[in-house]
């Protein structure tokens, strides 16, 4: 019988948890970033292998902070661990664990679900500090697989690892479906990894992306039918509408022209994009924002 499992992805932000959920699931599911906490949703991948079918959680980064943004962050941890079959915990070996560490180790040591825990980016560090603290910790935790979600070391027995602590099942999604999200967020989601690359410092908290209308426009006999997106950067101040936007209006472009080529590769239409820059001031302290974001 071939095992089904819902598993929620645990770490630190920048733990690499994206990295490894495209690594496994082979597909560009959530979008991948240098900078911390760019995962704001519980996106679904799904891996389907020989043993049955794994459907990961990506849970957002978990943040030890007061700010509202941050709180709504970790409810929504708390929540894809109630209603998962098994949790993979994914830890940074090259960062000193910190506070934020220990308080995931608390959390994790009181989930029913079984555990499997993960010592990621292992191919620029050694785990041995992580392997202490997890040793030291109170709660019993199993111990640390050795991965590198970046170079693929590991990542057989870690699935082998999942797969065992999986309960046995039907596929609860067809084999070739791979993710579960609507198109729509899914181009959003494009757009906004390519804002944030081009985007400075401090900018790629202060921005979503707004999707305003979808069209379909079939075109003459033997050609592509054309895929027309209207949609906004959304930034905080006028002052960052100028650092998206760019020297002579290069920055958007760049942003509008690498979008709809990505977007273009995952579905069969010519694409079409007009891309605006919009404020939207303070929307991290609204809450209609942050749920609609969140879903
Ligand atoms: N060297 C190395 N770098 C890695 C590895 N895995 C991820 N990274 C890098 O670490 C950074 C963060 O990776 P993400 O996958 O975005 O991390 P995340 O945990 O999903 O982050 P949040 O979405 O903020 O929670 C990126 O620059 C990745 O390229 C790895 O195994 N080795």
């Amino acid at each position: 019988m071939k095992k089904s499992a819902i598993i929620a992805i645990v770490g630190r932000p920048s733990a690499g948890k994206s990295t490894l959920m495209n690594a496994l699931c082979g597909e560009k599911i959530s979008i991948v970033s240098p900078v911390p906490q760019t995962t704001r949703n519980k996106i679904k991948g799904i891996m389907n292998d020989e043993a049955g079918q794994l459907i990961f959680m990506d849970t957002p980064g978990f943040h030890n902070s007061e700010r509202k943004y941050n709180l709504e962050m970790r409810n929504l941890v708390s929540e894809s661990l109630s209603d998962c079959d098994g949790i993979l915990y994914v830890l940074d070996a090259s960062r000193p664990p910190g506070e934020e560490e220990m308080q995931l180790i608390a959390l994790l040591s009181g989930q029913k679900a079984p555990l499997v825990i993960a010592f990621n980016k292992t191919d620029i560090a050694s785990p041995e500090r992580l392997r202490e603290l997890l040793e030291e910790s109170p709660g019993s935790l199993p111990p640390g697989m050795e991965i590198s979600a970046a170079t693929g070391h590991g990542l057989e027995e870690l699935k082998q690892a999942l797969f065992s602590i999986s309960p046995e099942g039907e596929a609860l999604y067809p084999e070739d479906y791979y993710t579960d999200q609507d198109p729509e967020f899914r181009i959003a989601e494009i757009i906004r990894e390519r804002a944030m690359m081009n985007a400075r410092d401090e900018l790629p908290h202060a921005m979503y992306v707004e999707i305003h209308d979808m069209e379909i426009n079939e075109r003459e006999e033997g050609k592509i039918p054309q895929l027309w997106i209207r949609a906004s950067v959304v930034v905080e101040t006028k002052s960052q509408v100028g650092l998206v936007v760019g020297k002579g209006g290069t920055g958007i472009k760049e942003i509008r022209v690498k979008s709809q080529k990505e977007i273009g590769r995952l579905f069969p239409y010519r694409i079409h994009l007009d891309l605006r820059v919009k404020t939207n001031p303070k929307w991290r302290r609204n809450d209609a924002v942050l749920r609609r974001l969140m879903k």
